[in-house]
C-alpha cells in the first residue's frame, strides 16, 4: 500500500510566546478529503504553512507522499497545488498570463488554458487584468492556478470565504472533481455545511490542538443527539414545542405519549451539527 498523503507528526509553531499549534498529529490518506476546522486564531493556516514548506516547524515534522517537507520542500512543493485565502495573484497581468507564468515555473508544457479556464467558470475572461476581476473570479483563478501542475494533494485555505452562492459552490465542484481525479484535498474551512457535505474526515482545532477527528456521521454519533421536534397545540390553542430524545428507554413511551396525546401539527427529527459537537467539545463556536 502507498504511503499517507499527509503525515503531520507532532507539528508544533510558536509566534513569540503565543504557542499557535501545540504537537498537532494527524495522517491522510491518498484520496480522502480532509476538512480542517476551527474558529479564527485556532492554527488552521499556520498549519497549512507548515505542511506546505512556507513555515519551518520549530518541532515535529510533516511527510507529504512520503517526502519530508522541510527537508525536500521544492520536490514536495511540485506535488501539491495551494490556494490560500488572501488573493496573491499578479493583478496586472491578465488571467490567462498568471496561468502561464505558473506553468513554466512547474515545467507544465501541455497547459491546456481554454479547459482549466471553463472548469472554474473563468471561460472567455482570460485575457481580462486580474485587477478588474471580482473577488469570487480572482478566488476561482487562485483555485485553477493551485491545479496548473495537477498536483497529488491540494491544500485549499478557507476556499469559498465570503464569495457568492455560484462561486462558492463553483468552488466545490472542482473540489469534488479533484478528489475523483485521485487527488487528496486539505481544506481549511470554519464552514461547518461545507465540511459535513464534502469531508470524509473532519478535524477539530482549537487553540492550536486537534480535538476530535473522524467523519462527520461518527462524529454525530458519538456526541450529537438525535431527537424529534414537534410543535402541538396548547391547551389555549397556542403553539408549544416539544423535544424527544431518541435512543434513548424512554424514547418509545415519550413517542407514544406525543401522538396518542397531543395535538400535533409538525414534527421533524434532528440531528446534532458540525458546529453543536464543536461547542459541545470546546465550549466556543466556529465562527
Ligand atoms: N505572523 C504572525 N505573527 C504573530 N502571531 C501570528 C501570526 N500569524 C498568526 N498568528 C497568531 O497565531 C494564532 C493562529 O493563527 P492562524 O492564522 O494559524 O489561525 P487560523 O485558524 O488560520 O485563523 P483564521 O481562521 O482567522 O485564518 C492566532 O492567535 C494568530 O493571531
Amino acid at each position: 500500500m502507498s504511503e499517507p498523503a499527509i503525515v503531520a507528526d507532532s507539528l508544533t509553531y510558536r509566534y513569540g510566546d503565543l504557542l499557535a499549534v501545540d504537537h498537532i498529529s494527524f495522517t491522510v490518506e491518498r484520496g480522502e478529503i480532509l476538512g480542517f476546522l476551527g474558529p479564527n486564531g485556532a492554527g488552521k493556516s499556520t498549519t497549512v504553512k507548515m505542511l506546505t514548506g512556507q513555515l519551518r516547524p520549530l518541532s515535529g515534522r510533516a511527510l507529504l507522499l512520503g517526502i519530508d517537507v522541510s527537508r525536500h520542500p521544492k520536490q514536495v512543493q511540485a506535488r501539491i497545488g495551494v490556494c490560500f485565502e488572501q488573493p496573491n495573484l499578479y493583478e496586472e497581468l491578465s488571467a490567462a498570463d498568471n496561468l502561464r507564468l505558473f506553468a513554466r515555473l512547474f515545467n507544465v508544457r501541455d497547459l491546456d488554458l481554454t479547459a482549466l479556464l471553463r472548469r472554474v467558470g473563468l471561460d472567455g475572461r482570460g485575457n481580462d487584468l486580474v485587477s478588474h476581476y471580482s473577488k469570487g473570479m480572482k478566488q476561482r483563478l487562485m483555485i485553477a492556478r493551485a491545479l496548473v501542475n495537477r498536483p497529488d494533494i491540494l491544500f485549499l485555505d478557507e476556499p469559498t470565504e465570503g464569495l457568492d452562492p455560484t462561486s462558492a459552490e463553483a468552488i466545490r465542484r472542482v473540489i469534488r472533481e479533484e478528489q475523483e481525479r485521485g487527488a487528496t484535498i486539505f481544506l481549511t474551512t470554519h464552514d461547518m455545511y461545507e465540511a459535513d457535505r464534502l469531508c470524509h474526515r473532519v478535524a477539530f482545532i482549537n487553540s492550536g490542538r486537534i480535538v476530535a477527528l473522524d467523519t462527520p456521521h461518527n462524529l454525530k454519533q458519538q456526541y450529537g443527539k438525535r431527537m424529534v421536534r414537534a410543535e402541538v397545540v396548547g391547551p389555549d390553542g397556542s403553539l408549544l414545542t416539544r423535544e424527544i430524545i431518541l435512543d434513548q428507554p424512554e424514547t418509545a413511551a415519550e413517542m407514544a405519549n406525543l401522538l396518542q396525546h397531543e395535538k400535533v401539527i409538525t414534527l421533524h427529527s434532528e440531528e446534532a451539527t458540525l458546529e453543536d459537537i464543536f461547542i459541545q467539545l470546546t465550549g466556543r463556536g466556529l465562527a
